[in-house]
């Protein structure tokens, strides 16, 4: 069976974009994940904790089969392969994997809870999202997701990085080299 998932990529610690593209590009490596969609990259302010770096966040939406939980392990794997460390809940991190949603499931478990239990309050998650699939709802909601974007005051904190080309190809900079490295083509 094919799940649809969307998950949420974010990094404050340098190199920011090249974290995201080496967690993509981990992920993109499962024979049980495929990257279907992406976002443009967003530069955010940090809320939560908010005495801390700048992030780069965007979201991808993948096709997998993995359950639900055999993906959130898959995602902890990545974190740990690109040597995330757990300092200060909220705190810095040179890489967090989310899932937002699965499927259009409601899952409750000691380890994972989804929707994620603070996307919908997070302008940071809900405009790369709703820049993927802009019509999409929670789970047995008939509210859709970007009226709760219209109710969250500040979405100044928000700012484009790095626009999706739109071509057929998301071509991420080394900051250093500056030479466009082609993670995905849109299927
Ligand atoms: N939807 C989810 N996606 C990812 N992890 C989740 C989810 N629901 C629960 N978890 C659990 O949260 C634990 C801690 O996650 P983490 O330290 O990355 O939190 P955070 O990203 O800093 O904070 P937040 O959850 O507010 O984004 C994970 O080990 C995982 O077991
Ligand atoms: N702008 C921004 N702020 C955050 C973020 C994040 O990814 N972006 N993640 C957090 C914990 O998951 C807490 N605060």
């Amino acid at each position: 069976m094919t799940n649809i998932a969307f998950i949420g990529l974010g990094s404050n610690m340098p190199d920011r974009e090249v974290n995201l593209y080496e967690a993509i590009s981990e992920l993109a490596k499962s024979k049980d994940i495929e990257i279907v969609n992406y976002s443009s990259i967003y530069e955010t302010d940090p809320v939560g904790f908010e005495d801390q770096a700048q992030f780069l966040n965007m979201v991808i939406q993948v096709s997998t089969t993995l359950s639900s939980s055999q993906l959130l392990k898959a995602l902890l794997r990545v974190e740990q392969d690109l040597g995330r460390k757990r300092v200060i809940r909220w705190g810095p991190r040179n890489i967090d994997l989310d899932i937002l949603l699965y499927n259009q499931e409601n899952i409750e478990t000691e380890t994972l809870i989804v929707p994620h239990p603070r996307m919908h309050e997070r302008a940071f998650v809900l405009i790369p999202l709703l820049e993927i699939q802009p019509t999409i709802c929670l789970p047995d909601e008939e509210q859709p997701l970007h009226e709760k974007l219209e109710a969250i005051p500040d979405k100044k904190g928000v700012r484009i990085w790095k626009r999706k080309n739109g071509g057929d190809v998301f071509a991420l900079f080394e900051s250093s080299k500056d030479t466009p490295k082609k993670v995905l083509r849109k299927s």
